[in-house]
């Protein structure tokens, strides 16, 4: 279980997230949605260890999160991915996309050619674009890069924060079948964070709502409402 207890997030003086707690459970897709500007992106950041909250705690697999960003233990961190909607945000411009979807086995000293390969394979990204660069190649290419790079290292929980928003219907419907079938095979947790009400209907199999810091602690709760 992905474990959100209490989370406080203040940007400034204001407050965005007020003691907001919600679980992710494995082998579940979890939908988030919520008004613009509720926070969601900024849970998904504190999910993912990529944000230290003023308040509450986050524990993963029932190990408790005590370090954030580059401080968090590596074995906590890369237990969670973090799917991001502008894919042209999240990569370094200067990669060519075999060297983007590589960059965690890099960064772990591990690296692992054919697992590369594997992963491009999985997500529909053909050998002559894992030689392009990002400027090289459409926004759904890069996203597909984007989301082999978030399954290398085979994380327990993925986070998908507006992930296919920018993309065309196909590219979407292609993406979520592949987090699907991740999580059928490994039994991962998936946080799907998106406004298509349509989409988190078809793909989440348990719905949550973040309504903002006004809403009571507490919120947001996956409720088991049926879809
Ligand atoms: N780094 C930051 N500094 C200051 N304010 C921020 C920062 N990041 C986000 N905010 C503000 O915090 C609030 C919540 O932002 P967040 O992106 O988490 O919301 P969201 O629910 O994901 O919105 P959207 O659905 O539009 O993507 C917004 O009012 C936003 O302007």
């Amino acid at each position: 279980m992905l474990r959100a207890h209490e989370i406080t997030v203040r940007y400034g003086r204001r407050t965005v997230l007020d003691r907001v707690s919600f679980d992710l459970p494995p082998g579940q897709v979890v939908g988030l949605g919520g008004p613009s500007g509720c926070g969601k992106s900024t849970l998904a950041r504190v999910l993912a260890m990529m944000l230290r909250p003023a308040g509450g705690a986050l524990s993963v697999d029932g190990a408790q999160v005590r370090g954030w960003r580059q401080r968090a233990p590596r074995e906590l961190r890369t237990r969670v991915a973090l799917l991001y909607q502008q894919p042209r945000l999240a990569v370094d411009p200067k990669l060519r996309l075999r060297e983007i979807i590589a960059e965690p086995l890099a960064a772990m000293g591990r690296p692992d050619e054919s697992r590369v390969g594997a992963l491009a394979a999985e997500v529909g990204l053909t050998g002559d674009l894992l030689t392009r660069r990002p400027h090289e190649v459409s926004d759904g290419q890069l996203q597909r890069a984007c989301l082999a790079r978030a399954l290398t290292l085979d994380p327990g929980y993925l986070i998908c924060d507006e992930m296919t928003t920018m993309l065309d219907a196909s590219t979407q419907a292609y993406l979520v079948a592949v987090v699907n079938a991740y999580r059928d095979r490994t039994g991962a947790g998936v946080l799907a964070i998106s406004h298509d009400e349509v989409l988190l209907d078809r793909w989440a199999d348990t719905r949550a709502e973040l309504t903002g810091a006004g809403s009571p602690p507490g919120m947001p709760s996956p409720s088991p409402a049926p879809l």
